[in-house]
C-alpha cells in the first residue's frame, strides 16, 4: 500500500473532520504523503465551500454518522470522489447514495467500515469459516467515547457471516434462551448476534466466535493505534478514482 512513482500531480485532498480522533490523523496522513496535497479541511460548522473553493478532487470523510450524508451529497454534486470511513450506512443509505451516483458515471465513493488491513482479513476469514459452523457471534470493543453501537465493523461482520450462512443454507443459528434480562443476548444483526463493549483505553477490537458440536473457533483483530487505519485510508485516496460508482468494504479494493 505505498505510494507508486509518479511524476503526476498530486491528488488534491480535502478532510472532512479534521478536529476528531480519525480525522487529525487522517490529516498527518495526507501531509506526510507524497503524492498528496491537503487543500482543504472541513470541520463543524464550516462551510463544504472550502473543498470546492481549494479544487479538491477527493474528500475523505470522517465525521458523524448524522452528518455524513449531508456531505456525500455535497461531494456528489460538486463531482468530488469521496473516500468515507464514517459509520452508519444501513441498506437504506446505500441505496440512496447509489441513486445519487446513478447520474454521475465517473465519479467514485469508497465506503469502508473498517480501513485497518487486519479487521478486513478478520472479516473475510469470517466469511470463509461462517458455512462450517452451527452458530456464530460477534463481540465488538471500543473505546467509550464512540458514539454508535454497534460499531460498523461488527454489522458489516455479522452481514457477511448471514449472507454465508444464507449461501450455505443454514438458517439462523439454534438458542435455547427464553427468559432473562433485555439486551443480555446482545444486538440482532441479520440473525447474528453482536455484543458491544465501551471502555477507556481500547480502541477498537473485535472477536468472531463460531460454534460447532465439541469445538469453537475464534478470530480476533485488535487496532491498537489509530495509525492502523492509515495505509487503507491512503489507498482508498489513491484508487477511488479509478473505481466509478459505489464501493463498499475495502476488501474489494484489496481484491480479497
Ligand atoms: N472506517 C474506519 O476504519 C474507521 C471509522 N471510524 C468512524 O469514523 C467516525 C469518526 O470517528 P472519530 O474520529 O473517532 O470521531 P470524533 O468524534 O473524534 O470526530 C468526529 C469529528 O467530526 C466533526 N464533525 C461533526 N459533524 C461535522 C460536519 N458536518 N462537518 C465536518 N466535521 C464534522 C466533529 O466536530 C469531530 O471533530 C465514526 O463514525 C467512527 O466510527 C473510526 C475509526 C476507523
Ligand atoms: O469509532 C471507532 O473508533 C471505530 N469505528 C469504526 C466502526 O464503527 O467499525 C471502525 C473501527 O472499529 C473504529
Amino acid at each position: 500500500m505505498t505510494a507508486p512513482a509518479s511524476s503526476e500531480a498530486p491528488i488534491r485532498v480535502a478532510v472532512l473532520g479534521p478536529d476528531g480522533r480519525m480525522g487529525a490523523q487522517t490529516v498527518r496522513a495526507v501531509e506526510a504523503a507524497a503524492d498528496m496535497e491537503l487543500v482543504a479541511t472541513v470541520g463543524s460548522g464550516d462551510s463544504l465551500s472550502a473543498v470546492t473553493d481549494a479544487k479538491a478532487t477527493v474528500v475523505i470523510d470522517f465525521t458523524r454518522p448524522d452528518a455524513v450524508m449531508d456531505n456525500l451529497r455535497f461531494a456528489v454534486d460538486a463531482g468530488l470522489h469521496a473516500v468515507v470511513g464514517t459509520t452508519g450506512f444501513d441498506d437504506e443509505r446505500i441505496a440512496t447514495l447509489s441513486g445519487w451516483l446513478a447520474g454521475k458515471p465517473d465519479l467514485g465513493v469508497l465506503i469502508a467500515p473498517n480501513f485497518a488491513l487486519g479487521a478486513v482479513l478478520a472479516m473475510r476469514f469470517a466469511q470463509q469459516a461462517a458455512r462450517f459452523y452451527d452458530a456464530a457471534e460477534v463481540i465488538e470493543l471500543h473505546h467509550n467515547r464512540k458514539a454508535d453501537a454497534p460499531s460498523g465493523t461488527a454489522a458489516h461482520t455479522a452481514r457477511l457471516i448471514a449472507l454465508a450462512r444464507a449461501d450455505a443454507g443454514r438458517g439462523p443459528a439454534a438458542d435455547a434462551t427464553t427468559s432473562g434480562i433485555e439486551g443480555a443476548r446482545g444486538a440482532d444483526v441479520d440473525d447474528v448476534r453482536v455484543h458491544s463493549v465501551r471502555l477507556p483505553g481500547l480502541v477498537a477490537h473485535e472477536e468472531i466466535l463460531f460454534g460447532a458440536e465439541g469445538e469453537t473457533l475464534t478470530i480476533r483483530h485488535d487496532s491498537l493505534d489509530r495509525v492502523s487505519f492509515m495505509p487503507g485510508v491512503l489507498l482508498g485516496v489513491r484508487t477511488v478514482g479509478s473505481r466509478p460508482g459505489l464501493t463498499v468494504g475495502l476488501e474489494n479494493v484489496l481484491d480479497l
